[in-house]
């Protein structure tokens, strides 16, 4: 039986479970309380922890696989690595602190550092050469500026709305892009329950990145429309009652959905559906 960890609560958690919902998975109802879950028909339990966490039980062995963020992961320095990153929980980890006081991070040696990623931060400090105290706090770590516990703060920015009104500006590179991640222990042996798995969830992200776009076309258009429409791997193009006219099917990026229907149509295209892929096993 697969052990899976997810999210129990904050940022990942309903995002988790809607994935591996998607995915054909059992989860809890919403505003569920279990720590621990049973799906007997897909032959997996779900464990319900802290994403801070969860590397640390992956790292151990005594989970098969987990979702986590990419930046917690990295904190933890458990032996676990990413296996597929899942597109939701996206943020920067970013260095801030008053703009009158620190605005390049070449300011940073010698100050201190307030984070609750103290490994990811002083791993990265370390990569740089840069010698600076790293305090660690567990959350709300804008306010340790302004109470004085800091110099500078190293945290998760989504938005940029806790900064500001913290009287707080980013500066220097992002430190890391993050996103949920499902991750692994490094090492571990194939496994072909893990593999289910990984493809239920691609499989799910395809879903949600592409849709399928289906037109019609002069013939003599074709190979430009089929420029257009790449598809993942080649286009389906299918005969029509009027010989002077294909249909053609392809799967596109969503994001761009409305640029290629654009393009299509002052090609000549007609007919142009788009259609949303509910799953697909590729
Ligand atoms: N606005 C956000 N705030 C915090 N974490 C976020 C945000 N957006 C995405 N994340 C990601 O969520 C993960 C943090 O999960 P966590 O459960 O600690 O979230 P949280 O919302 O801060 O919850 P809590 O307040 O209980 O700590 C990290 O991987 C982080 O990059
Ligand atoms: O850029 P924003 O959209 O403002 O989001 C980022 C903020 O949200 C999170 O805090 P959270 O509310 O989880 O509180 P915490 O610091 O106690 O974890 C994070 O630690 C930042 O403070
Ligand atoms: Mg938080």
């Amino acid at each position: 039986m697969l052990r899976v960890a997810v999210p129990n609560k904050g940022s990942l958690s309903e995002s988790a479970a809607a994935m591996l919902r998607e995915a054909g998975y059992r989860q809890r109802s919403d505003g569920g309380r279990e720590l621990m879950l049973a799906d007997p028909a897909n032959d997996i339990e779900f464990f319900f922890l802290r994403p801070r966490d969860i590397a640390v039980y992956i790292g151990t062995g005594t989970l098969d696989l987990g979702i986590t963020g990419r930046d917690l992961l990295l904190d933890s320095e458990a032996p676990a690595d990413e296996v597929v990153s899942l597109g939701f929980g996206g943020s920067t980890f970013r260095f801030a602190a008053p703009p009158s006081a620190v605005t390049e991070f070449g300011q940073i040696a010698g100050r201190r550092v307030a984070t609750s990623y103290p490994g990811l931060v002083r791993q990265y400090l370390a990569d740089r050469g840069v010698d600076a105290e790293v305090v660690r706090l567990d959350g709300a770590v804008e306010t340790a500026v302004n109470l004085g516990v800091a110099d500078v703060i190293a945290d998760v920015v989504e938005t940029g709305t806790t900064l500001r009104a913290a009287g707080l500006a980013v500066f220097g590179e992002p430190i890391l892009e993050s996103e949920a991640v499902l991750v692994r222990r490094r090492g571990a042996d194939p496994d072909p329950a893990v593999d289910v798995l990984v493809r239920r969830l691609q499989g799910v992200l395809v879903a949600r990145q592409y849709v399928l776009m289906d037109y019609d076309v002069r013939v003599e258009t074709v190979e430009q429309a089929c420029a257009i429409t790449p598809g993942l791997e080649s286009p389906t193009v299918s005969p029509l009652h009027d010989k002077g006219w294909v249909a053609i099917r392809a799967m596109v990026p969503r994001s761009r959905t409305n640029q290629v229907m654009d393009d299509l149509y002052d090609l000549g295209a007609r007919g142009i559906l788009v259609t949303s892929i509910h799953a697909c096993r590729l």
